[in-house]
């Protein structure tokens, strides 16, 4: 790491202190294992691997170490680390002998330090293998910085990874460990600063914040001497014909995120069916010609959410086009979500072209994404970071690319969420998420400027709330269990 070399930090003392951080998780959570087993690759990572063998070596635990070249010599600080396991007598073994010493060995924890940071692509074809192998076994495993495998710069697994039961991480959070497939295999994340964390800070190395405590979606008390004007009116645009549910939802979530007033336009067909699912909300139908008092209400508002079932078809795009025409959408801060990101893609000329709109939030899931920048889905998922980014470039907006660790950006800082559960991957939890987006907005944030700050509390409010209905049972639980549960997180962020 160049700004530690820079500032005189001993870079093999580096290696040292990452191994033990690792020795110490094998001391707390595995001191009486039986066989050890060490996999040690060629490059740095296999350097900290020599450094946890010789500790384990030196505690009296029975250690073997497994490398794909056991006989050579390595680089630099590697070499350093691997020569001074030689010399206390440690042991290293071929990779591919692994499966016939196993059952000898009677191995009861495996520590993964193949590959690290330096890992890019797919694995070759021996590291399959063995990986592969290694997952039939079911030992538990310590990942050393990153399970191998795993990108850690993207969260994307090619083919294959070792899935850890813990991951001992160094210095910076990878992104690759809490967005995109990471989640899956890295197991409990621990981490080590190294003593060098406070290098990582002063240097203009561009890291991640990661969302994973309340705190960091700390919302202002509300005065007592408040009325509903105070928190804003947002009204939010969709329901094709038919398609009530998306637009019920999420209008419903700027109520329950604490939004004054909310009003809802959609098809003339549906506003009896919403008007009764939620009398609180002001519901008008439009029939795809926006008349002047339509276009009265919202011009007034003071946030949009557009897109929930507002569909492609000629009464979506008609609402669309007109909101375009207008001017609206340039104006007053909106949340465009699912159908107005595609109708998006086709009016981008006469919307994005040089404005600077800086007023808008997107967020799309890994399809819509794709859409938005003519690429494909696997595009995105084996690189969320730079893919969100090169949205937010190209809008001029805050994005929010969903799924497991949504990325929160606008082009420049960069947020992972780190609360929510897979019970959320269900049908019109997305709608819900636009709807907070805006209710926390217009009731906690209304300076426009803070439109990142305030999406990624946001974005976390609306995993708290997952979590908390996913309390008596993940899988199963459904969107609008999520909205009634979200005065219960918004109580535990408020100070
Ligand atoms: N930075 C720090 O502050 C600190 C860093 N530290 C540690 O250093 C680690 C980074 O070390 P690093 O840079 O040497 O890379 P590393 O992960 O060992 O991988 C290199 C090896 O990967 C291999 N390889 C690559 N692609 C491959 C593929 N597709 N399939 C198969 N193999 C592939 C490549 O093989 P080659 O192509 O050279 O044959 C090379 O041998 C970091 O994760 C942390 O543990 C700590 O010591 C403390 C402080
Ligand atoms: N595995 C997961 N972990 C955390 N959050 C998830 C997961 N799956 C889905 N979510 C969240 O649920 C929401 C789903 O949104 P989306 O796919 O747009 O649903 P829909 O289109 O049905 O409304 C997003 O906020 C997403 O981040
Ligand atoms: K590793």
């Amino acid at each position: 790491m160049k700004c530690a070399e820079q500032q005189g930090i001993d870079m093999y003392q580096l290696m040292e202190a990452a191994g033990h951080a690792v020795f110490d998780c094998v001391l707390a959570k595995y001191s009486h294992a039986n066989h050890i087993i060490v996999l040690a690759g060629t490059g740095n990572n296999g350097g900290d691997a020599y450094v946890v063998a010789r500790l384990i070596n030196h505690s009296n635990m029975p250690v073997t170490v497994f490398s794909p070249k056991p006989q050579s010599k390595l680089r630099g600080d590697a070499e350093i680390a691997r020569q001074s396991f030689l010399s206390h007598g440690g042991t290293i073994v071929g990779l591919e002998k692994l499966p016939d010493l196993v059952d000898e060995l009677h191995p009861s924890l495996l520590i993964d330090g193949l590959l690290g940071t330096g890992f890019d692509g797919a694995l070759r074809d021996e590291y399959r293998v063995a990986l592969e192998f290694i997952s039939t076994l079911s030992l538990p495993i310590i990942a050393i910085d990153l399970p191998s495998g795993l990108n850690g710069d993207t969260g994307h697994v090619v083919d294959f990874a070792i899935k850890a039961t813990y991951t001992v991480t160094f210095v910076g959070l990878k992104v690759g460990l809490v967005t995109g497939d990471g989640p899956d295999y890295c197991g409990t994340l621990l981490f080590s600063g190294l003593g060098i964390e406070q290098c990582l800070n002063h240097s203009n190395i561009a890291t991640a914040t990661w969302l994973k405590s309340p705190i960091q979606a700390q919302l202002q008390k509300r005065k007592f001497n408040s009325h509903k004007g105070s928190f804003g009116h947002v009204v939010c645009i969709g329901g094709a014909v038919g398609m009530p549910g998306a637009i019920f939802m999420a209008a419903k979530s700027v109520l329950r995120s604490g939004a004054g007033k909310v009003t809802v336009i959609t098809h003339p067909q549906n506003v009896t069916l919403i008007n009764s699912l939620a009398p609180e909300l002001m519901v008008f139908g439009s029939d795809g010609e926006m008349d002047q008092s339509i276009k009265d209400r919202i011009s007034h508002a003071d946030i949009l959410v557009v897109g929930p079932s507002l569909s492609v078809a000629p009464w979506g795009e008609s609402v669309f086009t007109q909101l375009v025409a207008d001017d609206l959408l340039a104006h007053i801060p909106t949340i465009l979500d699912a159908d107005a990101l595609n109708l998006l893609c086709k009016y981008y000329d006469p919307l994005v072209k040089n404005k600077n709109l800086n007023k808008w939030v997107l967020t799309p899931h890994p399809l819509e994404a794709a859409r938005l920048l003519d690429i494909s889905v696997l595009d995105v998922s084996k690189n969320r970071v730079a893919i969100a980014r090169d949205i937010a470039h190209k809008f001029g907006a805050v994005v929010v690319l969903k799924g497991c660790g949504s990325i929160i950006t606008d082009g420049v800082n960069v947020a992972i969420n780190g609360s929510g559960n897979p019970g959320m991957a269900t049908a019109g939890m997305g709608d819900v998420l636009a709807g907070v987006i805006a209710g926390v907005m217009t009731n906690f944030d209304k300076n426009e400027t803070a439109l990142q700050k305030s999406t990624q509390k946001a974005v976390f409010l609306h995993g708290l709330a997952g979590d908390i209905t996913a309390k008596n049972g993940e899988i199963g639980i459904i969107s609008t269990d999520v909205i009634e549960l979200m005065p219960q997180a918004l109580d535990i962020c408020i100070k």
